[in-house]
């Protein structure tokens, strides 16, 4: 059956068949029946304005993508994250041993970031951290003494019960989403920061004074590759670490497959960036590998389905990218400790009942990462 012969099997009429099978969009054409990807220059654009999602099922009780901001045409846009404070000298935060605890999710990649950097600094001796449940519902992400699950913790500061009473407890009106990495201050009890990047950086030079000689002199942001790191920052950040969320989180077949080729466009030039090389930028680890690794390795056990990024995998369609995930995976016990591929495949299958209604976790890939 052709490409067009199955959407008339499916239903739909053939106009719309036709339609489908050419569609322009940012300066990427698909030509459906063909598998093919072209670009064109100068592509239109359109002014983003944001409403609150109300088109999305909304069958059960929980705090999934019904809450998510999307704009007209059903794109989906990540909110800013609100606690944006440094630990400094001098500053409301100082750099204190034993001052600071983390809540992390293991199946969140941002949350992933700061427990990497955490870990590589080896500042994991005095900042403790919390690992919530997987299965974000009604009231956010709970701790275990509200959702038990293998691998997470109870707070062991007031016992809350999610996520949600942390950021109620640092500020009574916030009126914010209750997101994780929260790096939290038990001296002024109150949230320092939630927005991993920051987060990231911090731990990066703050605590440099309390750590071995060695470990301060690890720098994963280093001034002469600062703006590389940044240049490559900025385009990986829209079209990978959110341009997964993107493209399953869109509501309208557009808006998906902009979001699904840009993000495949960006792992074809990552994929260039990496052959013959260890690193992105340089010939040492950055926050720039970081940043994108915690992306990589949840591509194929659950972006490739759940959010529907199925044009390749890592795994078969992206040998550089693959190899450079697999390296830093086994060996440096770093990015393979603050990865739990059981909270991960659960956390995305379990909390997203628009996306995945059954909560069915799927079995594979098996395995969730190959040996290298
Ligand atoms: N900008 C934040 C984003 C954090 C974020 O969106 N975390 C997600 C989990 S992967 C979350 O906690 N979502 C809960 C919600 O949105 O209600 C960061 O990078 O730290």
């Amino acid at each position: 059956m052709t490409h067009h012969g199955s959407l008339l099997f499916l239903g739909i009429t053939s106009s719309r068949a036709l339609r489908l099978r050419h569609q322009t969009f940012r300066g990427i054409h698909i030509n459906r029946s063909s598998n093919f990807v072209t670009h064109f220059a100068n592509p239109p654009t359109r002014p983003p304005s944001i409403r609150t999602m109300s088109t999305a099922r909304d069958t059960t009780d929980q705090s999934d993508i019904t809450k998510m901001k999307t704009e007209p045409d059903g794109s989906f846009k990540r909110a800013d994250a609100s606690f944006r404070n440094t630990i400094q000298r001098g500053g409301k935060f100082e750099p204190e041993r034993d001052r600071y605890h983390l809540y992390v999710s293991y199946a969140c990649p941002w949350a992933t970031r700061t427990l990497i950097v955490r870990k590589l600094k080896g500042i994991d001796e005095f900042i403790p951290v919390t690992v919530v449940s997987p299965r974000m519902g009604t009231h956010g992400w709970p701790f275990a003494n509200a959702d038990p699950f293998p691998g997470a913790d109870s707070d062991p500061l007031y016992q809350s019960e999610h996520v949600k009473d942390l950021y109620l407890k640092a500020e009574r009106n916030y009126g914010g989403r209750f997101t994780v990495p929260v790096l939290w201050d038990k001296k002024l009890q109150s949230i320092v920061n939630n927005e991993s990047s920051e987060i990231i950086r911090m731990f990066n030079v703050a605590f440099n004074e309390f750590i071995p000689a060695e470990k301060a002199a690890l720098d994963f942001y280093p001034v002469e590759l600062r703006a590389e790191i940044d240049a490559v920052n900025e385009w990986i950040y829209p079209n990978i670490n959110n341009g997964v969320y993107r493209s399953g989180f869109a509501t309208t077949q557009a808006a998906y497959e902009k979001a699904v080729v840009e993000l495949f466009d960006a792992l074809d030039k990552v994929e260039k960036l990496l052959t013959g090389k260890d690193f992105l930028v340089g010939d040492r680890l950055t926050e720039a590998d970081i940043r994108l690794w915690v992306t990589i390795i949840r591509f194929d056990p659950v972006y490739v389905g759940h959010f529907k990024c199925n044009i390749r995998t890592i795994r078969d369609g992206y040998p550089a990218i693959h190899k450079w995930m697999q390296k830093l995976y086994w060996n440096n016990d770093a990015f393979k400790s603050s990865t739990n591929f059981d909270h991960i495949k659960t956390h995305y299958y379990w909390s997203h009942a628009a996306i995945n209604p059954t909560r069915i976790v799927p079995v594979g890939p098996i395995p969730n990462i190959r040996p290298l």
